[in-house]
C-alpha cells in the first residue's frame, strides 16, 4: 500500500520554494527516500499579498506564516518550513519548533543599481528598504540618504532596483546564495556594522506538538549549534518587543561550548543606539539574550521607547 506523502507546507516566492526543496532534500537523505515521498504545498499568506504597505504597519512578523500556520494546525499540511526571521517569538498554540537547519551566512549585502558599495552612492541618493533595522543602520553610516520602503519578495525588490525606483537596497546574503543569486549582492557588508536581525540565515520546521512522526522524521536533520544561538536571539528578541515594528539586531554564535551574543536596539534615526555584548554556556541560552534585553532596557530608558511608537508613522512608499 503507498503511504501518503508528507505534506511540507511553503510560500511561493523563489526563496520560499528553495528553502522547502533543501528541507525535501535533507530528510531524503537522512531517510533514504525519494522525492515522490514528500508534496510541496504552496500557501499564500498576508505577507505575500499586501506588497504597498510597510510590514511594520500591517502587523509586523505573523503575517508570513500565519495561514501557513493555520494550515499546519488544521492538518492540511504535516510540517511547515519558514525563514526563521520571520517567525513571531511566541508561536500559536499547539505549534513548535521541531527542527533548524545549519544556519547560513548571517550577513546582509548591498546591492547597487550603479554602483557597488554604500560608500559609493552620491549625497542624498534613494535605497530601498522594508526593514526598520537597515533603515536604522544605514542612517547611522548615510544620514543623507533618502530612505524609502520597498517592499515585495526578493525577486520583485531586485525588478524595482533595476527599474530605477532606488538606487540600491540590503538583502540578507543568506537568500541569494539560496537561490544561487549571490553574485547579485555588490558589497558584503560586515557584523560589525550591519548586525543582523535575530533568526537571519536560519531556516525552521514548525509542526504540531504531539506529532510524534513528524518530531521523529526532522529530529535527523536538527543542528544543534542554530538551535542553541536561535533560542538565545530569540529570548532577546521576545524580551523586547517580538514585532517587526522595531530596529531589533542580534547574532549569538556557538564557539565550542561558548555562546557569544551581541544585541542591539536602535531609534528608527538611528540617531540612538544601545548595544550589549554577552557570552556564557549553552544551555543558559534563552537566559543569556533575556538578560541582555533587561539590560538594554534599563539602560536605554523609556524615551528612547517613545521612538519604537512612532515608528509605525512618517513611511512613505517607494
Ligand atoms: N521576509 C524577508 C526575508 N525573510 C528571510 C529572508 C532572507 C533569508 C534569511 O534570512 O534566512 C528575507 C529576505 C531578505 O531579508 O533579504
Amino acid at each position: 500500500m503507498m503511504t501518503p506523502p508528507i505534506r511540507i507546507g511553503t510560500r511561493g516566492s523563489r526563496l520560499a520554494l528553495a528553502q522547502a526543496s533543501e528541507v525535501r532534500a535533507r530528510l531524503m537523505a537522512a531517510h533514504g527516500l525519494s522525492e515522490e515521498a514528500f508534496a510541496i504545498e504552496v500557501i499564500s499568506t498576508s505577507g505575500d499579498r499586501i506588497l504597498d504597505r510597510p510590514l511594520s504597519e500591517v502587523g509586523g512578523k505573523g503575517l508570513f506564516t500565519k495561514e501557513i500556520e493555520e494550515a499546519l494546525f488544521e492538518g492540511r499540511i504535516d510540517l511547515a518550513v519558514h525563514s526563521s526571521k520571520d517567525m513571531a517569538t511566541i508561536l500559536p498554540e499547539g505549534l513548535e519548533i521541531s527542527a533548524f537547519l545549519p544556519r547560513e551566512d548571517v550577513r546582509d549585502v548591498f546591492i547597487g543599481r550603479d554602483v557597488s558599495s554604500i560608500a559609493d552612492l552620491p549625497r542624498g541618493a534613494r535605497v530601498g528598504s522594508a526593514s526598520l533595522r537597515r533603515q536604522a543602520l544605514l542612517r547611522r553610516i548615510r544620514p543623507d540618504l533618502d530612505l524609502v520602503i520597498l517592499r515585495g519578495n526578493v525577486q520583485t525588490r531586485l525588478a524595482k532596483l533595476r527599474a530605477g525606483e532606488v538606487e540600491g537596497t540590503l538583502l540578507a546574503f543568506a537568500g541569494l546564495k539560496r537561490m544561487a543569486m549571490e553574485e547579485t549582492a555588490s558589497q558584503i557588508l560586515p557584523v560589525e556594522d550591519f548586525l543582523p536581525a535575530p533568526g537571519q540565515g536560519a531556516i525552521c520546521i514548525e509542526s504540531r506538538v504531539g506529532d510524534e512522526r513528524v518530531r521523529a522524521l526532522v529530529a535527523s536533520i536538527d543542528h544543534r549549534e542554530t538551535g542553541v544561538a536561535l533560542s538565545c536571539e530569540r529570548a532577546f528578541l521576545g524580551e523586547l518587543d517580538g514585532s517587526c515594528r522595531t530596529p531589533i539586531a542580534a547574532l549569538a554564535r556557538l564557539e565550542g561550548n561558548r555562546l557569544r551574543f551581541r544585541g542591539m536596539i536602535l531609534t528608527p534615526d538611528g540617531a540612538s543606539a544601545y548595544e550589549r555584548t554577552a557570552e556564557g554556556a549553552a544551555e543558559d541560552a534563552q537566559a543569556l539574550g533575556r538578560e541582555a534585553a533587561r539590560a538594554l532596557l534599563a539602560e536605554a530608558g523609556p524615551a528612547f521607547f517613545e521612538s519604537w511608537g512612532e515608528a509605525r508613522t512618517g513611511w512613505r512608499a517607494s
